[in-house]
């Protein structure tokens, strides 16, 4: 059974605290303990005086709370069950063996292009599922990316997902680098809601894996003025098959973005996917 956090009562009291895993804009994470099982899992604290300072937050993390208890897909974060005390909410997270993506993406500087293209295989999948769910994550980017155990990749924090972020000022906050160009144009919002927006950033992650910097990284000013344009250059030693994926996702025209069902079969993605690791490796005989 995968579910072994079974009860629907959660309270501290169950769980030994660990040592703390990370701390991010509006809580920190400890490894954690459930006594009676022993399950490993990864508990979120948030304490709601930091979130009731009416930016919004609150709504997010019960939207992040409804969302994500919902999924179950190997490649999304399962989000067991959540509690709260009079001080803080409790998310108790499935613990991902490998931390953060960006971690390992900064220390490594970039990935070869046969992991690149299978952290793209995972997201694309992770995406299909959260789009046949009518879920748009909305802030796919190295930081929202943890990696398990088996070096598999676990989309992470779904705050910003399915309703666009109903006041600029929050989206404006993070990176730009991220966002397509339907969401930092002013104008009309209706494209905010077009699951089109996780296609440029899966673009934009693909770029960034390879290369190491994202595509538009520049000024904020200059940053906004390249994503309008999908001003971008390719390093040379990107291969052409890479090139063509990332050309064919980081594209204005949200309903000219290659649908992921196309990134799945993408010749760059075909080449890479297991046997093609073997092949890469040079090792293992193909059987
Ligand atoms: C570290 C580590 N080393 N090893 C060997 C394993 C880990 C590990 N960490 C986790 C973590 C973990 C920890 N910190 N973080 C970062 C973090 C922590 C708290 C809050 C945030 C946060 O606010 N986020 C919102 C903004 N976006 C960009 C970002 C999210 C973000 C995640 C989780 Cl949730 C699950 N499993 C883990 N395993």
């Amino acid at each position: 059974v995968d579910q072994p956090l079974v009860p629907k009562q959660f309270h501290l009291g169950m769980f030994e605290i660990g040592r703390p895993l990370g701390k991010g804009k509006f809580g920190r994470v400890y490894l954690a303990r459930e006594r009676t099982t022993g399950f490993i899992c990864a508990l979120k604290v948030l304490y709601k005086s930091e979130l009731q300072q009416g930016t919004g937050v609150e709504k997010q993390v019960r939207r992040e709370i409804e969302i994500q208890s919902n999924l179950r897909h190997p490649n999304i974060l399962k989000l067991y069950g959540h509690f709260h005390d009079s001080k803080r909410i409790f998310l108790i997270l499935e613990y991902a063996g490998k931390g953060e993506l960006y971690k390992h993406l900064r220390r490594e500087q970039r990935f070869p292009e046969w992991k690149a293209a299978q952290y793209i295989a995972q997201m694309a999948a992770a995406l299909r599922y959260l789009h046949r769910k009518h879920v748009i994550h909305r802030d796919i980017k190295p930081e929202n990316i943890l990696v398990g155990i088996h070096g598999e990749i676990k989309i992470s924090d779904f705050g910003w997902s399915v309703h666009a972020p109903n006041n600029r000022r929050n989206t404006l906050c993070g990176t730009l680098d991220y966002l397509p160009p339907e969401m930092i144009k002013s104008g009309s919002k209706d494209n905010w809601y077009n699951e089109k927006v996780d296609l440029w950033s899966l673009g934009v992650l693909t770029y960034e894996f390879l290369v190491g910097e994202a595509p538009f990284e520049d000024t904020p000013i200059m940053t906004h003025k390249r994503i309008a344009r999908a001003d971008m250059t390719i390093p040379d030693w990107v291969s052409k098959e890479a090139k063509d994926l990332i050309k064919k996702l980081l594209v204005l025209d949200p309903e000219k973005r290659l649908p992921l069902e196309e990134v799945q079969n993408h010749p760059w993605i075909i080449k890479h996917c297991v046997k093609g690791e073997r092949a890469a490796n040079r090792e293992k005989p193909l059987k």
